[in-house]
């Protein structure tokens, strides 16, 4: 139980009405959950209202009652506490509710389009590696010191987020790893939370079927760095259209990475190959076992963040050269009698999809070809599906269009919505297959000596999600499956 007093500290009432209630249980915004005693914040959503739910919380058993316009007919024995913004407050609520810990221990978040996983998990291993405890919460999992939880999105409601932050805390973890995703910052997912930094990776296309325009999208990524407070730091890429703009009303102490300008974290690429990169930062030679340009974006924001957190520069660099990405980050495997070249990556955005077939392209020795094999999402943005297929067109020999999660919608119209993309001088280089497990093995066939097949859009992910249900899948298990058998 938790006094309902305390738990309102910093949230902006309205008014209060009905009965006074002293304590909750726990604190509910989805009416299915709640249980005797529980306090229930009724959030307008996406797809339904929350105030819709407010007698099934009721008869659900809940005592308080959280909400932006009150019922026209009050239970009894219910406390009523309007707010102007109910989201906002079940952000703070959850915060107080778990003791405030976000505070209590040094909270980084990364947000931007593309990039988040990898340099939140980077700096979970970098400093579980200079001997901190670390939470990681993140798209492909979360991570409590060496406990491994699953994740079932990039940032989690505010109410799960401060409950995995209590329970990092209880672990005797100083620091915490986060994804902020741009639905979270507009969601109030991350309402009432202290960061000690914030970094922004990039801007690019993904996500117009939610924030509608792109000007709304950077709105939205801004407010996480005009929310930080004056002691956090907040680091931003200077070679991004938007670098700049992220910081502009931050209160935060500001720091900009580069590869191509004046910074206060800079880097140069000497090698970059399939061996890793190496790089200058910050007038010291470093070997990283990571590939492609993108990377050495993710490991100067890394960097940078670790000098902010006040780590020795050397002994950052000395780990960083040791660490792998995350999973189904450019995850490379070679064919059974080394021959051909398969690249698990989950880029399912279009400026994702460039970075890792220019990568690849740039990492080509002669004649090879590339064969992608990619799909797009179901209940997502349409815009990006015929711009990822014309990436995929202009950086590869062949391609096969494919099913990713389609979700509710059918799998076939989504690869029509790709094909609507592919410029009239790619139309002979590439064939659609619905089904992912086929297309693999299409390409597999089609591949010759040396060549490189890339699988985009899934990376990690263990399932592809039809209609509701998700069914097994793994392109990284199926793609090595199929090298295997390869004999050729
Ligand atoms: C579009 C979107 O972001 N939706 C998220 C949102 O749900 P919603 O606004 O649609 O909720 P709703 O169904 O309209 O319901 C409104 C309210 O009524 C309540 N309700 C509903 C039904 C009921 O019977 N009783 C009841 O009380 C709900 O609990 C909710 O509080 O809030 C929910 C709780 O936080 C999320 O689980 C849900 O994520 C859905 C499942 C989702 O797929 N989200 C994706 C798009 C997402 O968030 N992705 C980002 C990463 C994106 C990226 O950068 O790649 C992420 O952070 O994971
Ligand atoms: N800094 C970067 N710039 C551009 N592309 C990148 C960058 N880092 C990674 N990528 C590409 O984007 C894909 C997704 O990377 P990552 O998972 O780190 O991003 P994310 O922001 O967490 O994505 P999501 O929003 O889906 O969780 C990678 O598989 C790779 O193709
Ligand atoms: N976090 C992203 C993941 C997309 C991954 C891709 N495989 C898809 O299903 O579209 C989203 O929810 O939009
Ligand atoms: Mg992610």
């Amino acid at each position: 139980m938790a006094l309902l007093q305390q738990i309102l500290y910093k949230v902006k009432i309205i008014s209060v009405a009905g009965a006074p209630v002293s304590e909750v249980s726990d604190l509910q915004t989805d009416s299915r959950k709640v249980k005797p005693g529980s306090c229930f914040i009724a959030v307008k959503g996406t797809l339904t209202d929350g105030h819709s739910f407010i007698n099934a919380a009721i008869t659900g058993g809940a005592s308080v009652v959280v909400c932006e316009i009150l019922p026209a007919t009050l239970s009894d024995n219910i406390q009523y506490i309007v707010v102007g913004n109910s989201a906002v407050a079940a952000g703070i609520m959850a915060h107080n509710f778990y003791g405030e810990l976000s505070g209590k221990i040094k909270l980084v978040g990364v947000t931007g389009t593309n990039g988040k996983t990898t340099i939140a998990t980077l700096l979970f291993k970098l400093f579980s590696q200079l001997n901190y405890k670390c939470g990681l919460i993140s798209t492909v999992q979360n991570q409590i010191a060496g406990k491994i939880l699953p994740s079932t999105h990039t940032t989690p409601d505010a109410i799960s987020l401060n409950k995995l932050i209590a329970e990092m805390y209880a672990e005797g973890c100083t620091y915490v790893f986060m994804e902020v995703s741009s639905h979270a910052i507009d969601q109030h997912r991350i309402a009432g939370l202290t960061f000690a930094g914030g970094i922004f990776s990039n801007i690019t296309h993904d996500h117009l079927d939610y924030h509608k325009t792109f000007d709304e999208y950077i709105r939205v990524k801004k407010q996480f760095f005009d929310s930080l407070p004056s002691f956090a730091f907040a680091i931003s890429n200077a070679d991004d259209k938007r670098g700049a703009v992220m910081l502009q009303n931050t209160k935060a102490k500001k720091y900009l990475y580069s590869l191509k300008t004046m910074a206060d974290f800079k880097g140069k690429i000497i090698e970059n190959s399939l061996r890793g990169l190496v790089l200058v930062i910050n007038d010291i030679e470093v070997h990283c076992r990571l590939i492609g340009t993108f990377n050495a974006y993710n490991l100067l924001a890394v960097y940078g963040a670790a000098v902010c957190l006040n780590e020795n520069k050397q002994t950052v660099l000395q780990v960083l050269s040791g660490l792998t990405g995350a999973e189904g980050r450019f995850d490379y495997m070679v064919s059974r009698n080394e021959k051909i070249i398969g690249i698990v990556d989950y880029a399912h955005t279009p400026d994702a999809l460039l970075n890792v077939l220019a990568t690849i392209k740039n990492l080509k020795h002669g004649e090879e070809k590339v064969i992608t094999v990619v799909g797009c999402g179901g209940n997502r943005d349409k815009a990006k599906r015929p711009v990822m297929a014309e990436v995929a067109c202009q950086y590869s020999d062949q391609i096969i269009f494919t099913s990713d999660n389609p979700r509710n919608e059918d799998a076939a119209q989504i690869i029509k919505d790709m094909e609507a993309g592919v410029p009239i001088i790619a139309r002979k280089k590439y064939i659609s297959i619905v089904d992912r497990k086929e297309a693999i093995k299409t390409a597999v066939n089609l591949a010759g000596q040396q060549d490189i097949i890339l699988v985009a859009g899934k990376g990690h992910e263990k399932y592809q999600e039809i209609n509701g249900i998700k069914y097994d899948f793994d392109d990284k298990k199926i793609l090595s499956e199929m090298f295997q058998l390869v004999g050729k």
